[in-house]
């Protein structure tokens, strides 16, 4: 049995740590180096942690480096499983016979007790897991894989200092904590919150810290210096989120980012989304083709975490996209 979120008497849960956790390293010798073709990345497209991935894969061109495998959209019974529908591949592509990343979790150790989740980075030559920790995940892509990609790609090409640049470090660790705390684990905390005390506890910061980066976000165009980082993209696949799933389906309820009271947000949601800055389209192409599915993958996993039974599911209806999001130009 997979250990799943830890919930509390009062109603809060705690998130286990993460299990795999080795580093793909350029340093000589390195147990897992960077190598074209070898690595594969099984994500699902709802996932938000497994959207930081995605994004950081597409931004620093490594798709035809490392292999994306996606699961079905909705969770099953069993956890994410492999259908043949919306993307997914009917069995594990790597293993042949495999329908759920549970069975790819047991192949490594039988004893597994751990969650199966998504993100998750696979080595193919050894045929086994290398980390699950998107915090990590997009750290390595950002950095290790330098040396075979296309010289403007690099992080040493980048005017600003790069993604994740030493003189700005203590600066995107400590927004990345806030935003995880209140947002990117805090819409988690309010939506899969069993007791309506820490849910009331919850959503004051949540909205707090909308309203201190909106406010942050009138005086630059990215959180950290002056190009994108690591703190931008993993703010963004909460925000992008947040109309059509959080406010919708994780009990977010006092406000919306479109609605007008967040309008630097809203703003630098949009410029990312539409690659006003020219991003390559790692926003656009990773999210678009999926918000149409966030409302139902959101209701689904609440009603199994929340409710845990197999009531009927009813998916919130979201407004449209473009709605959502009003196309920006440059
Ligand atoms: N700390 C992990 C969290 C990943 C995570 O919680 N993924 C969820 C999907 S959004 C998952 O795979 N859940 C499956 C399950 O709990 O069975 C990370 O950031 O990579």
């Amino acid at each position: 049995m997979s250990k799943g979120l830890i919930y509390h008497k009062d109603g809060s849960f705690t998130r286990p740590d993460t299990d795999y956790r080795s580093f793909i390293s350029r340093e000589p010798g390195a147990e897992f180096p960077p190598e074209a073709g070898r690595y594969a990345l099984y994500i699902s497209p709802g996932c938000p942690w497994a959207h930081r991935t995605m994004i950081m894969r597409k931004l620093k061109g490594l798709e035809d480096i490392i292999e994306l495998i996606q699961v079905h959209p909705y969770l099953g019974q069993d956890g994410w499983y492999f259908s043949g529908e919306m993307g997914s591949p009917p069995e594990d592509p790597l293993h042949p016979g495999f329908t759920t990343l549970k069975q790819l979790y047991l192949s490594n150790d039988p004893n597994f007790s751990g969650r199966y989740t998504v993100p998750l980075l696979w080595d193919k030559k050894t045929d086994r897991p290398v980390n699950n920790e998107s915090s990590e995940l997009i750290v390595m892509f950002a950095t290790e894989f330098d040396g075979l990609i296309p010289e403007h790609l690099r992080e040493s090409s980048k005017p600003d200092g790069g993604l994740y640049p030493a003189n700005l470090k203590a600066e995107i660790d400590a927004i990345n904590k806030t935003v995880y705390d209140t947002l990117n684990n805090g819409v988690y905390k309010v939506g899969f919150a069993r007791s309506q005390e820490s849910y009331e506890e919850n959503i004051g910061p949540l909205f707090e810290t909308l309203r201190e980066l909106d406010t942050w976000l009138s005086k630059t165009p990215y959180l950290v210096g002056n190009g994108l980082t690591l703190a931008d993209i993993r703010l963004y696949p909460t925000i992008a989120r947040f109309d059509a799933a959080y406010n919708t389906a994780m009990l977010c309820t006092l406000d919306t980012i479109r609605g007008g009271n967040y309008p630097n947000l809203h703003r630098w949601l949009r410029r990312l989304f539409w690659n006003a800055d020219k991003h390559g389209n790692a926003f656009y192409d990773t999210t678009a083709p999926w918000l149409h599915y966030y409302p139902g993958g959101y209701a689904d996993s609440r009603r199994r975490i929340v409710f845990n039974a197999d009531i009927p599911l009813i998916i919130p209806k979201a407004p449209d996209v473009e709605i959502l999001i009003p196309k920006l130009e440059g």
